[in-house]
């Protein structure tokens, strides 16, 4: 996240950070939200099949050993069948994560909500990206979970000529697009968290992409899968595997 600021530890308990094993070292690639006790959604341009990964709960800072975090082997990964991997604009960027054992929910882990089906949130709705990505463009990746104030930006304005023009579809929803505040390298797969009337939090978006010239590129909001798009997909996968 770029020009973001460290999380009040633990504030953000769906965040867990999606690990693949480098030479013997588990290295952050993504984030991601924890929607069941075994389940984790993410991006599916997180997901590479020939990798091995594990998915860490209850993280804050990710150089130290905390209390109350884990890290649990994935059982399956479902990658949406219709994402093209060539070109991430094509959307259906989503990917679900099937936990080997269910994770112990706790003050420091605790599921996202989804929100309702086709929820579409007006512009400028406050909601925060949260991440252990890139501080700034080609900068390196946070020790400690980043936040971030990013009003959504509506479809109208998101397809501008001069903003993600065709390149945006109704099926994603952005966000930020001041030049200062952005999601970058490292947040993929993370929730845009915006909280609704009743004041729950919900995981709107999973950061999918941000524009090749910088990661904080006026006009050039951040990306992300509408998650309020692909309720139907989310449930046939989790009441069937
Ligand atoms: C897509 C991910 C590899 C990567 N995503 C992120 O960094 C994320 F955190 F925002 F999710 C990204 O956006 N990387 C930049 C460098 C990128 O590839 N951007 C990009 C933007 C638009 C398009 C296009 F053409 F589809 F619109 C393609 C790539």
């Amino acid at each position: 996240v770029v020009n973001g600021v460290d999380a009040r530890p633990h504030s953000w308990p769906w965040q867990i950070s999606l690990q693949y094993d480098k030479d013997g070292e588990w290295r952050h690639t993504c984030g991601g939200s924890l929607i069941a006790a075994n389940w984790v959604m993410t991006a599916a341009h997180c997901i590479n099949s020939k990798l091995t990964y594990r998915v860490f709960v209850g993280k804050h800072n990710l150089l130290e050993d905390e209390a109350g975090s884990k890290a649990i082997t994935p059982e399956t990964i479902v990658v949406h069948e219709k994402w093209n991997p060539i070109f991430v604009a094509f959307g259906n960027d989503i990917a679900l994560i099937k936990l080997s054992e269910p994770v112990t929910l706790s003050d420091t882990v605790e599921l996202g909500c989804i929100p309702p089906t086709e929820s579409i949130l007006p512009n400028d709705y406050p909601c925060y990206i949260t991440g252990w990505g890139r501080l700034y463009t080609g900068g390196p990746i946070a020790d400690n979970l980043q936040q971030a104030l990013m009003p959504v930006v509506d479809h109208e304005t998101c397809s501008k000529p001069d903003w993600w023009s065709i390149a945006v579809r109704t099926t994603m929803v952005c966000a930020g697009g001041d030049g200062i505040v952005a999601g970058c390298n490292g947040d993929s797969g993370g929730p845009l968290n915006c909280k609704n009337a009743d004041g729950v939090w919900e995981v709107h978006g999973i950061a999918s992409f941000v524009s090749g010239l910088g990661c904080n590129f006026e006009k050039k909001p951040t990306v992300f899968t509408r998650v309020s798009a692909f309720n139907d997909w989310i449930d046939n996968v989790t009441l069937t595997l």
